[in-house]
């Protein structure tokens, strides 16, 4: 005998309940319609799969790189479908500790969809950019992100879970909300600026999990993206990655005030003033850990009262880098 359908339904996970309930359901079977993908994308991925690199993708700056990948009349339907997803009143987990308004796409029941994407189109581009990490793509993990003034209106500084990002603007109606970009995690710059990118509808922007980036605080509007970590789980477990990741290279001098992270960064406070809220993310702040300290670093932390070490407001005494 059949249990009555609520009881059925409570041992469905939200993505089988949200099924019967999507909007769009051609979304589920595939990203890949003529309708959706660009033209140029599709140059891009024929010439991809061909061995090189169409001159539709951009080189923004080192290790960034852009091309227009999704119709407007793709951005409308997968958004129109989130919200749908939204209103439904269904549970959604956020992408990660730093966005309190997004969603992760895979537990809606796009994981498969976003796959045949990742393999046909963007793994070819992501070999020809970044071999030694883009031998093949496994995984992914996917979300989109939220800014509005009154929600979350930027993403501090950071480095990815991913192996390469690819990040998609799905929207228009927005001013501010750039995305910055710093240096390589562990290089002797990684806190420098490097250059900020101004996020166009439709258009994808790429570049290794490791850069160092965030997204400016938003002035105007809303902006929403797409962002899929890609993950290659055979370099992850190479003995180049591992040493990469062991890297700390000396600071070359001050960081930028551009890319300094409340999150992370032991001397914050020496660059940009805390606030209630930059302070409440300074859990246990490491960065630049010990042996990677600029000259003066011991100096800015001892100037700055409120930086934070080990998640306590710091004595004047504990200075973790020594003062020159
Ligand atoms: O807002 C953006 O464009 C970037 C978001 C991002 O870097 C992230 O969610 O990891
Ligand atoms: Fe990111």
């Amino acid at each position: 005998k059949q249990p009555p359908p609520s009881a059925r339904n409570a041992t469905l996970t939200p993505e089988e309940r949200y099924v019967p309930l999507r909007r769009e359901p051609k979304l589920f079977e595939s990203l890949l319609r003529d309708e959706w993908l660009t033209s140029e994308a599709r140059a891009v991925a024929a010439a991809a799969w061909e061995g090189y690199l169409h001159d539709a993708v951009v080189r923004e700056s080192s290790g960034v790189y852009s091309f227009e990948l999704f119709s407007k009349a793709f951005c409308e339907t997968f958004l129109r479908e989130v919200d749908n997803y939204d209103a439904s009143g269904l549970p959604v987990r956020r992408p990660n500790s730093m966005n309190n308004y997004g969603l992760i796409v895979n537990e809606i029941g796009m994981r498969d969809a976003i796959t045949q994407l990742q393999q046909e189109i963007l793994w070819p581009v992501a070999r020809l950019l970044f071999p030694l990490q883009s031998t093949r793509f496994d995984a992914h993990h996917s979300f989109i992100v939220r800014y509005k003034e009154d929600e979350d209106p930027g993403l501090d500084m950071h480095t990815d879970d991913s192996d390469v990002t690819f990040n998609v603007c799905l929207n228009s109606n927005f001013t501010g909300a750039g995305l910055t970009f710093c240096g390589d995690a562990g290089t002797s710059r990684h806190r420098k600026l490097a250059f900020r990118y101004r996020h166009e509808m439709g258009r994808v922007v790429v570049h290794l999990g490791t850069k160092r980036h965030g997204a400016d605080d938003i002035e105007s509007g809303e902006r929403r993206n797409l962002i899929i970590w890609n993950h290659n789980h055979r370099w992850r477990a190479s003995r180049t990655y591992r040493r990469l990741r062991e890297r700390y290279a000396t600071e070359a001098g001050e960081p930028d005030t551009e890319c300094v992270s409340y999150t992370h960064d032991r001397d914050y406070g020496a660059f940009k003033p805390h606030t209630d809220r930059t302070r409440e993310h300074a859990n246990r702040p490491w960065c630049p850990p010990e042996q990677a300290c600029y000259d003066t670093m011991g100096e800015r932390l001892l100037e700055d009262e409120y930086s934070y070490y080990g998640g306590r407001p710091r004595r004047r005494s504990q200075g973790m880098c020594p003062a020159t």
